[in-house]
């Protein structure tokens, strides 16, 4: 089966966690950071869970799973590292057309996690369908050498200059030529050389 790769927009979403251990902590970073709205289920939670709770930047409801946590969800992890639970859970969603991923359990995911570098709005996301998560791992190690810091800096102002060009109503072919040019390695390097000679 081909997976599907897609960059999602969660803000606002309703968002459920089920489980509140070392795995659903790992989980709970980048939901934050995509602006969900996450509800979070569990008996029991870590003390790092238990402080992001307090912040408020999720609700935690201190109970077992039940079916109706599903209402209005519109995707959950299930990280209670039981599978009974987590195939109660997977079946559910599966009727409701919601979609689950039941960490390392990839017959109860409707989609994976992918290994992930991000700089600023720079994402690359690396997928193996399963086949060796720690593949995955070492690419994403060795992006992170070949992309840094620099590349969210310089992807903010490829972004307004392009703005600038669509507002300017720039004729088009002229436009892809120059946006191509200026995101060029050539380009880069000379911004770089830039905020170096700025900041160093
Ligand atoms: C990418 C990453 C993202 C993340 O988890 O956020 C991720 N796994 C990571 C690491 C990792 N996971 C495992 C090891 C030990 C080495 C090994 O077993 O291979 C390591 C390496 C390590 O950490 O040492 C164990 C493991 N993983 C799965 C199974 C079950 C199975 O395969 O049947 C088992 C056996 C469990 C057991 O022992 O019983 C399944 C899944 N793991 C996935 C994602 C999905 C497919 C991703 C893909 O397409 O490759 C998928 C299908 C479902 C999912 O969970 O979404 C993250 C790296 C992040 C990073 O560092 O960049
Ligand atoms: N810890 C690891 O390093 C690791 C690594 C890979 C995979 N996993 C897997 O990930 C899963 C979770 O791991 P963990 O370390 O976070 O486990 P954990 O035991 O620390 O946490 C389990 C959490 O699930 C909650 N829970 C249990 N039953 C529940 C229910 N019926 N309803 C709601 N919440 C319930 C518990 O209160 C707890 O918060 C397991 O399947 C585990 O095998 C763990």
């Amino acid at each position: 089966m081909v997976l599907f790769p897609a960059f999602l927009k969660l803000q606002g979403r309703p968002l459920l966690i089920v489980g509140g251990g070392a795995i659903a902590e790992q989980k709970l970073d980048g939901m934050i950071e995509a602006e969900a709205l996450i509800t979070l289920v569990a008996p029991q939670i870590t003390p790092a869970i238990r402080e992001i709770a307090r912040a408020g930047s999720i609700q935690w409801i201190a109970r077992e799973f039940r079916r109706s946590d599903l209402n209005r969800t519109f995707l959950v992890i299930a990280a209670t590292g039981n599978p009974r639970v987590n195939e109660e859970i997977f079946r559910e969603a599966d009727r409701r057309n919601i979609l689950c991923n039941a960490v390392d359990e990839p017959e109860r995911c409707h989609f994976y996690y992918g290994s992930v570098v991000r700089r600023g709005d720079l994402q690359i996301a690396i997928s193996t369908n399963g086949k060796s998560p720690a593949l995955a791992q070492r690419l994403r190690k060795e992006f992170e050498t070949l992309i840094d810091g620099t590349y969210a800096e310089w992807l903010e102002w490829l972004g307004r200059v392009r703005t600038l060009y669509i507002n300017r109503r720039v004729q088009r072919e002229q436009r892809v030529r120059a946006l191509h040019h200026l995101a060029s390695r050539p380009v880069f390097e000379r911004y770089r050389q830039r905020e170096v000679s700025h900041h160093g």
